[in-house]
């Protein structure tokens, strides 16, 4: 039997490489570093951590903390990794990166099933099982390659996105629903600002402190989108005129037009999370909670996902994906990591397990499965094949894309229980069904 190719050593990679090596079929792993360096990689390590240590909340009834028990429950190789290389962070799982990645070199080098090849893919081989996890900072002939391949309008970078907020913590007294000019149905949901609302909300703004971000991030930036603070610090009513113009919607409440308006777009099937259009951000996340809840309707934001920068290659899923993480165009091709618009270093690695198992199904000739969106992978995976492929942004790990619970119960703790127990549920059944 022919090897699987992996291509990416990261966190995705790694994970793909592991499950498929565990199921007894050869693995070439190609990882481009030391020989080819990335510009936010310092090691040779496989799986390394760019920049944070902290692999988020380990606690289970948290949105990481779900995600993390799927991933133990389908033999993550990273997070046995990070179990031993733990290092005190409160109910964080943080480790130390330097051990971290080490273990996950030696698992992955000390298995009989992978050789690891030290050398930069520069075309996607065609024919055969391949698992691109190039991550975010796909460059060179491999991303010609995938553009040639997937499209090129489907393979892009940003450097600043919008965050996202769950429709469940927006004041329904404030806002109103409208498309602008009332073209196609009332798809948006609008917080209309009066005169003094909108120069506060502006002054904040522009008093507010910008994330100082990592080094590299300075190097790299795109001119694609503008975070808003850089559009405020032009005038006054840049915003009125740009992301925040309130021609074309008038509120029902007092029949006119507000004197600035944030529109927010559903960002997820279930609808439970939407977006503030035009509101890509640097802010410090802290920063984003106090002024963005200064917007009528927002006080009580749920943030879901803050807006952030940092450069990130990927591809447009909902056009080119299948759940099961295949090509749509070739089902021989597995994509995994952060190049399919999940965002996060543990996301990543779970996405490249789901690619792992499915490959081996794969081979076998079983068809690939997909994990139910009741569980925190499914539903991640869910969002990025499912969104809106005409602005599809990444996500990460959060409650607020899992499909809303029939009861309405009110207490966050509880809800957030029952997330857990409908996980396990879910995941037992995958497991008995698909797992040896
Ligand atoms: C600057 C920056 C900071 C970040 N900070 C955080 C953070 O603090 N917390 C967090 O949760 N997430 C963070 N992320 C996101 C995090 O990096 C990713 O979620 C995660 O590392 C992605 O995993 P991956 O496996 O998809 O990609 P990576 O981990 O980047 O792995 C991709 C691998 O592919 C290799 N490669 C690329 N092209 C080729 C090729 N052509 N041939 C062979 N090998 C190749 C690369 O060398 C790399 O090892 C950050 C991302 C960036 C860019």
């Amino acid at each position: 039997m022919e090897a699987v190719n992996v291509i990416g050593g990261g966190l995705a990679g790694s994970e793909a490489a592991w499950q498929i090596a565990q199921a007894g079929i050869k693995v070439k792993l190609w990882e481009m570093r030391p020989v080819v360096p990335t510009p936010v990689h310092q090691t040779d390590h496989l799986a390394e951590l760019v920049c944070s240590n902290s692999l988020k909340s380990a606690l289970p009834d948290t949105a990481q903390g779900l995600l993390k028990n799927e991933m133990r429950i389908l033999g993550s190789l990273t997070l046995a990794c990070a179990e031993e290389a733990r290092v005190p962070a409160g109910s964080a799982l943080a480790v130390d990166r330097e051990i971290f990645s080490s273990l996950v070199t030696k698992r992955l080098a000390s298995h009989p099933q992978v050789e690891i090849i030290r050398q930069e893919v520069k075309t996607i081989p065609r024919g055969g099982v391949n698992i691109i996890a190039t991550g975010p900072l796909t460059a060179g002939g491999i991303f010609e390659d995938m553009a040639q391949l997937t499209g090129a309008d489907n393979l892009y970078f940003y450097d600043a996105i919008a965050p996202s907020v769950t429709l469940n913590s927006l004041n329904p007294h404030k806002i109103f629903r409208a498309s602008r000019y009332g073209k196609g149905n009332d798809d948006y949901i609008n917080c209309p600002l009066n005169k003094e609302e909108y120069e506060n909300f502006w002054q904040s703004l522009v008093d507010a402190d910008t994330a100082a971000g990592h080094d590299i991030d300075k190097k790299m930036f795109f001119d694609g989108c503008m975070p808003i603070e850089v559009i405020a610090r032009r005038g006054i009513d840049t915003l009125r005129y740009g992301p925040m113009r309130p021609v074309g919607l008038i509120d029902p409440r007092t029949e006119r037009r507000a004197w600035a308006v944030v529109q927010l777009r559903q960002e997820n099937q279930a609808g439970t999370v939407y977006g503030l259009v035009g509101f890509q951000t640097r802010l410090k996340w802290g920063e984003q909670d106090r002024v963005f809840r200064m917007i009528p309707g927002l006080e009580n934001a749920e943030f879901v996902r803050y807006g952030v920068m940092h450069r990130n290659t990927y591809i447009n899923s909902p056009r080119t994906m299948q759940k099961t993480l295949q090509y749509k165009n070739d089902p021989g091709i597995f994509l995994a990591g952060q190049i399919t618009g999940v965002e996060g270093y543990m996301e990543s690695a779970a996405t490249g397990i789901l690619a792992g198992i499915n490959a081996v199904r794969y081979i076998r000739n079983q068809h690939p499965v997909s994990l139910s969106s009741y569980t925190m992978l499914g539903a991640l995976v869910d969002f990025i094949c499912h969104s809106n492929p005409d602005d599809f942004q990444p996500m990460n790990a959060n409650f607020g894309i899992l499909p809303p619970l029939d009861n309405k119960v009110k207490d966050k703790r509880l809800r957030y229980q029952q997330y857990v127990q409908r996980s396990e549920r879910e995941m037992s059944k995958f497991s008995e069904l698909y797992l040896q």
